[in-house]
């Protein structure tokens, strides 16, 4: 493994089209292993944050690299097979294909990335699923559907989770298991992870909370230090 960060954020500004500034030369660094929470008021620019990190959006100025790799220096298959391999997307966009089973659907980023396809099954069991295999997404409640959705965003052991309100529709015993389950999967690949949330409970199972202002990132206290 490389030893550089896994995620850095160098000067990064962005303004919609509509005139407005949503982020200002932002930079941050993560190291692997580490596990962020990013808080801040609704409108700030969380989501947007989230975004350009994950390649859906481009920023007006300034870098994201991942894993010394530049982003924007890559074309768009050499940057659609670092997202396939190397991130974890738990979004609210990123819905769970209807035609396929649960397995099926858990199965893909192993599939994509030619990985073995045993720990497709693992993976639905520790989010609660065992038994559901054959099932599809429409015999799930909206709980049960995120929770393949994170299944399926953990399985190929990505080095980078990014995490959109990912329990937002999840019973507080269940989103704790959850979370606790990707703090689990992050730690033990060596991955990093970014959750970003408007609960102070999930923010709590991060390593650190940061507090998203017009300012930029700051650390703010109460993550698990662990
Ligand atoms: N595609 C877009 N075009 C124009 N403005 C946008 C677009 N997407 C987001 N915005 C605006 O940018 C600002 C930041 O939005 P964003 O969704 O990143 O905030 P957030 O911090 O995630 O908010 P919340 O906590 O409510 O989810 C908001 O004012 C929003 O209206």
């Amino acid at each position: 493994m490389k030893n550089t960060a896994t995620l850095e954020l160098r000067g990064i500004s962005k303004t919609y089209g509509n005139g407005r500034q949503v982020l200002s030369d932002l930079s941050y660094t993560l190291a692997a292993g580490e596990y962020v929470a990013i808080m801040g008021d609704s409108g700030v620019g969380k989501s947007t944050l989230l975004n350009l990190i994950a390649g859906l959006d481009a920023p007006d100025t300034g870098e994201i690299w991942v894993d010394g790799i530049a982003l924007s220096a890559n074309d768009d298959d050499a940057a659609t097979r670092l997202r396939r391999r190397h991130f974890g997307f738990i979004f609210q966009a990123f819905h769970v294909l209807p035609h396929l089973t649960l397995l099926q659907n858990v199965s893909l980023p192993l599939l994509l990335n030619h990985l073995p396809l045993d720990r497709a099954e693992t993976m639905l069991t520790a989010v609660g699923l065992k038994g559901r295999e054959q099932d599809f997404p429409r015999q799930l409640s909206g709980g049960e559907l995120q929770r393949v959705a994170i299944a399926r965003a953990l399985v190929h052991r990505p080095r980078l989770i990014l995490a959109d309100e990912p329990t937002g529709n999840l019973d507080p015993d269940t989103a704790q298991e959850i979370l606790q389950l990707m703090r689990a999967e992050i730690k033990a690949n060596g991955a990093a992870g970014i959750i970003v949330t408007h609960s102070q409970a999930a923010a709590a199972t991060a390593d650190r909370i940061l507090l998203l202002t017009k300012a930029g990132l700051q650390p703010l206290e109460g993550g698990s230090n662990a």
